[in-house]
């Protein structure tokens, strides 16, 4: 039985109107092309990047497998002079390495301090964010960071979901993207806001027998495009080339109800934490009655939550 997919909507030349109007609203992904995204698309050669943005450090994760394991952890971090990183995660064999000759690089840009700076490409690479236009299709003060996404050749970021609304800026090299939808959770095993299952083309459905029913939404990616990931939907991501690109988060809620200390974007909502947290209360609480009475009120507040909580407007 093959896994249900799902369409990912393609668009030319969306105006900054169009997509508010038309595309936003159905909080669905979608594929923006030929948006001006200034001169980065032409501009940004491994020998320019490396040249115009120096010697600033910069910490990677270092895999000497495509598919990352945010498990087992199968990579490592290390940190390096943004120009010789950028030179071996465009090259597949190196001379110089942390661990073998064929390892992959990965960069998410940070915050100078992570735990309390946002990452904003304006002010970690000043130099390179002039050659970016970011399509701004949302308010400035909704803005909330700016990240660089470089990757090897043949690497593979995990499915995780974020909880602010995104713009995945490709300005080189092609990307598969495979998408699946909040309300397909159940279907993920997750970890917290990553998923269990790695290799999406072919899971061990003896482990995880629920992802077969999980709609797959897969899309390509190639330089220039822009694709708009809405705030929980899940996402895993496949470098084919060596690839440059930057994600724009920016708030769809009301700033007070995210998490002031989330500098990654991937922090749950306050009020969503805050629930759970009482939720695990009241399971505490249930652990008081023995199991034939602790079940029956187990399902009944489950009822209760799926009256109260489930939104009725899903297709
Ligand atoms: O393209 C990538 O490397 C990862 C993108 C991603 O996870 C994001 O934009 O949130
Ligand atoms: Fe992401």
């Amino acid at each position: 039985m093959a896994q249900p997919t799902g369409p990912v909507a393609r668009h030319s030349g969306v105006s900054r109107e169009q997509f508010r109007q038309d595309i936003y609203p159905l909080r669905k992904p979608a594929v923006l092309k030929g948006i001006d995204l200034g001169t980065c698309t032409t501009k940004w050669t491994v020998d320019y990047l490396s040249q115009t943005a120096g010697t600033k450090e910069v910490k990677i994760h270092v895999s000497t497998v495509p598919q990352m394991d945010f498990l087992s952890k199968n990579f490592v971090y290390r940190t390096l002079p943004f120009d010789v990183f950028v030179r071996r995660a465009a090259e597949v064999k190196h001379n110089e390495y942390f661990i073998s000759e064929d390892e992959k690089y990965y960069l998410r840009s940070l915050g100078e301090d992570p735990r309390k700076d946002i990452a904003d490409i304006r002010k970690q690479f000043p130099s390179l964010a002039e050659d970016i236009q970011i399509p701004e299709y949302f308010e400035k003060e909704q803005f909330f960071s700016s990240v660089f996404r470089i990757s090897s050749a043949g690497l593979q970021l995990w499915t995780h979901y974020d909880i602010m609304d995104n713009f995945l800026i490709q300005i080189t090299g092609n990307k598969r993207v495979i998408l699946y939808n909040p309300r397909d959770a159940p279907y993920l095993y997750l970890a917290g806001t990553k998923s269990e299952v790695l290799n999406v083309d072919n899971p061990d459905l003896e482990k995880y027998p629920l992802f077969m029913k999980a709609r797959r939404y897969e899309c390509s990616l190639e330089a220039g495009d822009v694709l708009f990931i809405p705030a929980l939907w899940f996402h895993n991501v496949i470098s084919e080339e060596f690839g440059v690109g930057v994600n724009v988060f920016w708030k769809h809620l009301p700033s007070e109800c995210y998490d002031k200390t989330d500098t990654y974007g991937n922090k749950d909502p306050t009020a969503a934490s805050r629930a759970v947290q009482i939720l695990d209360r009241a399971l505490k609480t249930l652990e008081e009655l023995p199991e034939e009475y602790r079940d029956f009120y187990a399902r009944r507040m489950v009822l209760r939550i799926q009256e109260k909580a489930y939104s009725t407007n899903y297709e």
